[in-house]
């Protein structure tokens, strides 16, 4: 329930004004529908239903019947009725201005609590996004954000009704406050021996988030991998995986259903045992006239559901928990990772390299339960505007070691100094303000080319945008697409091949004019003629940048000022690329001596 309040806190926060506008509105729902009652019984006089004094005894009602006795019957008839329609359309308008008003509350929440949580993820550091599944965030920002919103949207309508049958029994009770607390006794004995169905319906809420974390990570991998699937023919498992999930999936949500219409079942059967019972309480025990007997009754017929209602927005409401619990976890561990601050622009105080990075002694990883190390006692330099290039075999730590020159994750022991100074959380982002990182995995979004290269720098030209391009090899075939630079890209755009979107990719890169280049694996998908054109634009680029280089393909980095070769996380040499070859028996010459008997 904790977690509950503390987002209804949120919702107050975010609606303030129109929270309590909301709630008024309820309560003078209630209010209106409770006189339409009370209008009732010298309406059913007037029928001729009761007795012509009917309701004369009751509180309000007695003195609308005394001011109606002297005018003939015609006129009564249209005031009495004009009065039931004022007050009937009066309630129907209110309802629709609430339902209004509570649409854009809810909706309007949703938007806060989205953003809200989608920032907090932005903000995180690069090691929270290690410990985490992408699929879990995309769960929590779907399926879980709109269960814990419509949770909230739940708790208001507890609230409301809570309000809305407070008013109704307080009318009730100025008619027969014995029957009324024969009801609402009765009503918590119900609630009471239900609520082992809360309980129930929390664990089902439980299962359900289990379940559909399981769905959307599996249906993630499975759509990464759908290459893989067709090509080998794996279809057949994974439908089997499918179908058992969507089984599951099913049952817990017939399962809740079950669960609550087993507790309306209950009110429902409650209620028709009540009415016999008060209908002889009423005329055996307490002797209430008629116009009463019938006010009680369509009293009872109104509130009765309310309590059906209230115990299944808790119902509701207890299935929503889990969906709190997560999102708020999230939340939490988002804080606890967060390395921005709200509102820092990213091209805020971008940061110009003097003498170079250096790591003194660095070790890290990823799991301080484990003893393995993906870098142990690592000492390099990297100078300002030169190339190195860092080289070893598959799970020599290259990219972990990238990682943590451009601050994205922070060593176990030891330091990164840039410029002489430790690189700090502040100075990490803004060495990064100044970084140009191009992955293995060239990513670009559904959108014009233009606009991918414009992300890197809003503003720029479309001179610059070309000159990016030729010097990422890339103009000729851009030049060639009917569009131009506004070609869309992406699934439903052009699809370009891997050693195209490589060199778009590197194009944006460029066009950032970083401090720093990062290129990790990012001209693996090249053919030679194309690499060598980017070997030259890089060449040409030595002296104004600092490059920084991991490439499988040794060819690649013969320009490189000086190589560092790892293995198994530590740094075996570090030299100029002739030395190091001319090392045959060393660990770079012999890399090279692997590729070139692999290459044939
Ligand atoms: N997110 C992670 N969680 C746990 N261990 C990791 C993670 N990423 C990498 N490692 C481990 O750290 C070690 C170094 O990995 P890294 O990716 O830096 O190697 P690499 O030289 O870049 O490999 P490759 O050339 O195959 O990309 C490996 O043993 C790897 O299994």
């Amino acid at each position: 329930m904790g977690r509950i309040l503390i987002y209804v806190r949120k919702l107050h926060d975010y609606a303030g004004f129109k929270l309590y506008l909301n709630l008024f509105g309820m309560m003078a729902s209630g209010v209106l529908e409770g006189i339409g009652i009370f209008l009732l019984v010298p309406l059913l006089a007037l029928f001729g239903l009761t007795d012509a004094g009917g309701g004369s005894s009751l509180p309000l009602v007695s003195s609308v019947v005394a001011s109606l006795s002297s005018l003939s019957e015609d006129r009564k008839l249209v005031i009495v009725l004009s009065l039931f329609i004022l007050l009937v359309l009066g309630q129907a308008y209110l309802q629709r201005v609430l339902t209004n008003l509570n649409e854009v509350i809810e909706q309007g929440f949703i938007r806060y609590l989205r953003v809200e949580v989608y920032q907090s993820l932005l903000q995180s550091n690069w090691s929270f996004f290690l410990k985490k599944r992408k699929s879990d965030f995309v769960h929590i920002m779907t399926q879980e954000l709109s269960r814990a919103s419509y949770g909230v949207y739940l708790s208001l309508r507890l609230v409301t009704t809570l309000l809305f049958t407070s008013v109704q029994i307080g009318l009730a009770m100025l008619l027969s406050w014995k029957l009324t607390l024969c009801i609402l006794i009765c009503g918590c004995i119900v609630a009471v021996y239900l609520r082992a169905f809360i309980r129930k319906s929390r664990a089902n809420g439980f299962e359900s988030s289990e379940l559909v974390q399981s769905y959307y990570a599996g249906m993630t991998e499975q759509f990464n991998g759908i290459k893989e699937i067709k090509s080998n023919r794996l279809e057949g498992q994974h439908m089997d995986w499918f179908r058992s999930l969507s089984v599951q999936l099913e049952q817990n949500s017939v399962s809740f259903t079950k669960l609550q219409s087993n507790t309306q079942f209950y009110y429902k059967a409650a209620s028709g045992l009540l009415i016999a019972l008060f209908v002889v309480l009423s005329l055996k025990g307490l002797h209430v006239d008629s116009g009463q007997l019938i006010l009680i009754a369509i009293i009872f017929t109104r509130l009765w559901p309310k309590f059906a209602m209230l115990q299944s927005s808790w119902e509701q409401l207890a299935q929503s928990i889990p969906a709190f619990k997560n999102l708020m976890d999230l939340q939490i561990e988002c804080r606890g990772s967060q390395e921005l601050e709200d509102n820092q622009h990213p091209f805020d105080h971008p940061a110009r390299m003097e003498q170079g990075i250096e790591c003194r002694n660095v070790y890290y990883r990823y799991n301080p339960n484990h003893s393995e190390y993906a870098l142990e006692d690592i000492s390099l330099c990297i100078p300002a505007n030169s190339m190195t290039a860092i080289v070893g075999k598959s799970g020599a730590g290259k990219s972990t070691l990238i990682d943590l020159l451009i601050g994205l994750i922070q060593p176990e022991r030891g330091e990164v100094r840039v410029d002489g100074k430790p690189l700090g959380s502040a100075g990490a982002l803004s060495l990064r303000n100044s970084v140009s990182y191009v992955s293995q995995d060239p990513f670009l979004f559904h959108a014009s080319i233009r606009d991918n290269l414009a992300i890197a720098r809003p503003g720029a030209s479309e001179d610059a945008m070309w000159e990016a391009l030729r010097a990422a090899a890339s103009e000729t075939f851009v030049r060639r697409l009917p569009l131009g630079l506004d070609t869309v890209l992406g699934d439903r755009g052009v699809r370009l091949s891997g050693g195209e979107r490589q060199r778009i990719v590197l194009a944006r890169a460029l066009l950032r004019k970083p401090a720093v280049l990062v290129l990790d694996e990012a001209t693996s998908a090249l053919d030679g003629e194309h690499e060598a054109r980017i070997q030259e634009a890089l060449d040409r680029l030595k002296g104004s940048m600092t490059i920084i280089v991991i490439a499988h393909r040794l060819s690649t980095i013969r320009g490189a000022d000086q190589v560092a070769v790892l293995e198994n996380g530590r740094l075996a040499r570090l030299g100029e690329y002739r030395q190091l070859a001319g090392e045959v028996d060393g660990p770079f010459g012999q890399l090279l001596s692997y590729q070139r008997t692999s290459s044939g």
